[in-house]
């Protein structure tokens, strides 16, 4: 309806009204018109003809009728209000009687925007004919009020459910009242199956305490939220790492609730414990390291401490790993490594720690002992284990360890003066020939100082020139002739007595220093042979050692050959001493060498043999020269029938593969008969000469008891 279809005025509106509240007295009709003009409602008068007679101001201005429009003469209601359904009720009233409620109308053509009125319908009689009275209230604001709420309600509603988090709305006693379809997807139930449960049965039992304890305090209102991090059950039973807020709330009818936003951050925490696990463990092994080992040892003094109890620390070293490393491959080195961690591991109990300490060494830390005799029993279980054959590359390697051990609280207080102690007792287990394990002693402590000071000397000794070449006769036993010398080398530090190759030979092959110092040997003893050779003696045969790293680990031949050429010595009156261990622990790449080697005309000699465990048989495959038949077994071979008996068979087996059979370490006459008697082709030691300096050979040689 337009402004201009009301054709009304207010003056007419009163003068109505005033006929309808019928007062005699003037005055009360004033009052009455001031009473209706200022209701808090819309009044409109229709007739029987549903024509509108009068309203008041309210009804005016929700019809925004202005007041200098006046009414001319009575209009329809229908003109007035162009709403069919309150034409519909208004009809219905007036043939009825029966009241009509809240019939809304719209007003959508006001200029202040659209208005909400809902009518009431009464009929009444006046003069004898019905009359309707129209009644009125704005609820523009209210129901605006209510839209605006249903929005916010709809708005909340797909918050809610639609969130990228889950959101639990649990009630005072933990039961989940509303929930998300995000934390039915993080859980794995359907929304319905959340609305049963308590969330103490989706917290994982290692977080419950926590938990509680904190939403005790918020129920309490000591705190009005909480952030935690903990694991909830899933439906399939995993468990999954979640961060909830909790805030405190109070619901319409004041009860409380607790409304939980949670998180699901198991990706971030798989990251967290892969980069901690990085961190604190060792990537080839999965074992523990260093650094976790110590936070370990650490805890376990502590609880010795307070319990009166022991704790052993094991230091434990591979006996020759080096060279499975530099003969069959770092792929090798890497598979042993991992083997003996396995191994290790396998032997240990739960509450032990095995970890590595790096390259080939590990630490074993025995928490809460009784004493000393607990850890030995576990290094004795450890090197049975250890010492089981595996295969690695196609080859059969027998690894074995040395262990050290020290105790708390008799051999250190702290971590790292056990560690000390226990890497001290490691070195004196390998002095013993490894495969061993042995206590702290403060001897040790010690010993490794010295082992120390000696490795820095050791280094300086080449440049200081502090090595020289002793030999030592070989003799042919039927003639008595000196045929050929074995180099054997010492070392006489500036300001210190000389140092036997057996002290220092393992500290260089340990440290590598061996791979320079023994191509000095072979170096001086070739230029020995030519020196001779110059100096008018007949070829002197000299004999070389090679150690199991510069064996195994380098390209001997390649170096023998270069220092063959760059000296001139005659590859043939050069022998090779390799022992019988190094051979056996790779026969194969042992093999390639010495083909090489032989190839050159280069003799080779089998050192040390019958310590070791191959056969004679083995020995065919290798192109060998000479048996040198260990001075253990000559030393007591006229007592001890066993070991005459090793002689006798060593040497009839070695001459039927045609190889020459050396005895060393022949100290008495008896001993020289004996062999003689067995038919052994030459012999060395201090029965005819200790190793000497070269001067004295060459005056031996000159003095034709060569
Ligand atoms: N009790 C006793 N001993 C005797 C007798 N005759 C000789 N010996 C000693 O026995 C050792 C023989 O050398 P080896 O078995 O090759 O054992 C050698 C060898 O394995 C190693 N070695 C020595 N020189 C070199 C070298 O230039 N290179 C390498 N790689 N190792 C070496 O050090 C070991 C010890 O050498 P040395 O102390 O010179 O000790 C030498 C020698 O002095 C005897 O009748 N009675």
């Amino acid at each position: 309806m337009t402004l201009s279809q009301h054709k009304y005025c207010l003056t007419r509106c009163r003068f109505l009204m005033s006929s309808i509240f019928v007062d005699p007295h003037l005055q009360n009709q004033n009052y009455l018109e001031q009473v209706i003009d200022a209701m808090p409602a819309g009044l409109v008068m229709v007739d029987a003809a549903l024509r509108a007679c009068s309203m008041n101001r309210m009804m005016a201005d929700l019809l925004g009728v202005p007041d200098d429009l006046l009414l001319e003469q009575e209009l329809a209601l229908d003109d007035l209000i162009a709403c069919p359904e309150l034409a519909r009720h208004a009809a219905e009233a007036l043939a009825s009687g029966t009241p009509q409620d809240n019939v809304l109308v719209t007003l959508d053509g006001r200029a202040d925007g659209v208005r909400y009125v809902d009518f009431n319908i009464r009929r009444t009689r006046k003069d004898g004919s019905y009359m309707l009275l129209l009644i009125g209230q704005d609820i523009t604001f209210r129901r605006k009020a209510r839209l605006r709420l249903q929005e916010s309600e709809e708005f909340f509603r797909l918050t809610f459910s639609q969130a990228a988090v889950g959101i639990v709305l649990l009630g005072a006693d933990g039961r989940v009242l509303r929930t998300n379809s995000k934390m039915s997807q993080i859980l794995g139930y359907t929304e319905i199956e959340l609305l049963q449960r308590f969330f103490q049965q989706l917290t994982c039992a290692e977080d419950m305490a926590e938990e509680q304890a904190l939403m005790t305090r918020l129920k309490l209102g000591q705190i009005s939220d909480y952030q935690l991090e903990k694991r909830l059950l899933r439906r399939d039973g995993a468990r999954v790492w979640v961060s909830v807020n909790v805030s405190s709330m109070r619901d319409v009818n004041g009860s409380q609730r607790f409304i939980c936003v949670i998180n699901d951050i198991q990706r971030q925490k798989q990251a967290e414990e892969a980069l901690l696990r990085m961190a604190n463990h060792d990537a080839l092994t999965g074992l523990p390291n260093r650094v976790l080992m110590q936070d370990r040892l650490g805890q376990a003094i502590m609880h010795a401490h307070r319990a009166g109890r022991q704790v052993a620390v094991m230091f434990i070293d591979l006996d020759r790993f080096k060279h499975v490393n530099d003969s069959l491959g770092h792929d090798a080195g890497d598979g042993l490594i991992v083997e003996i961690a396995r191994r290790l591991s396998n032997s240990l109990r739960e509450s032990d720690t095995v970890a590595r300490q790096g390259g080939d060494e590990f630490v074993v830390v025995l928490p809460d002992l009784a004493g000393q005799e607990d850890a030995a029993r576990v290094a004795r279980k450890l090197l049975d284990n250890l010492f089981q054959p595996t295969t690695l590359c196609g080859q059969e390697v027998f690894p074995s360890g040395s262990i050290g051990i020290a105790m708390y609280p008799r051999d250190g207080e702290d971590s790292a003066t056990l560690l000390k102690c226990a890497d001290s007792a490691m070195y004196g287990s390998k002095g013993q020939g490894g495969n061993h394990y042995s206590f702290y002693t403060a001897e040790m402590g010690a010993q490794a100082v010295e082992h120390l000071r000696m490795e820095g000397a050791l280094q300086r000794a080449l440049q200081r020139q502090e090595f020289l070449l002793h030999y030592q006769p070989v003799v042919d036993i039927g003639s008595g002739v000196v045929t050929g010398v074995e180099a054997l080398l010492r070392w006489q530090p500036q300001d210190r007595a000389m140092v036997s190759p057996a002290d220092f030979i393992p500290l260089a092959e340990e440290t590598g220093l061996i791979v320079p110092i023994g191509e000095w040997v072979l170096l001086t003893a070739m230029e020995q042979q030519v020196a001779w050779r110059q100096s008018g003696l007949p070829p002197v045969r000299i004999s070389v050692n090679l150690s199991a790293r510069q064996f195994l680990g380098q390209d001997v031949a390649q170096c023998v050959a270069g220092l063959l050429a760059r000296t001139g010595c005659d590859p043939g009156y050069l022998t090779l001493e390799i022992t019988e261990s190094v051979l056996m622990e790779n026969p194969i790449a042992a093999a390639e060498t010495m083909g090489r080697l032989a190839a050159m005309g280069v003799q080779l000699a089998i050192d040390d043999f019958g310590t070791g465990y191959s056969s004679l048989a083995s020995l065919k495959r290798f192109p060998i020269h000479s048996l040198k038949i260990d001075r253990s077994f000559v030393m007591d071979l006229t007592q001890d029938a066993d070991d005459a008996a090793i002689v006798n068979a060593v040497i009839a087996l070695a001459h039927s593969m045609k190889l020459n059979v050396i005895a060393e370490g022949v100290e008495t006459g008896e001993q020289l008969a004996y062999l003689s008697k067995q038919g052994c082709d030459q012999m060395q030691g201090y029965h005819f000469s200790r190793p000497v300096e070269p001067g004295r050979i060459e005056a031996m040689l000159r003095a034709g008891r060569g």
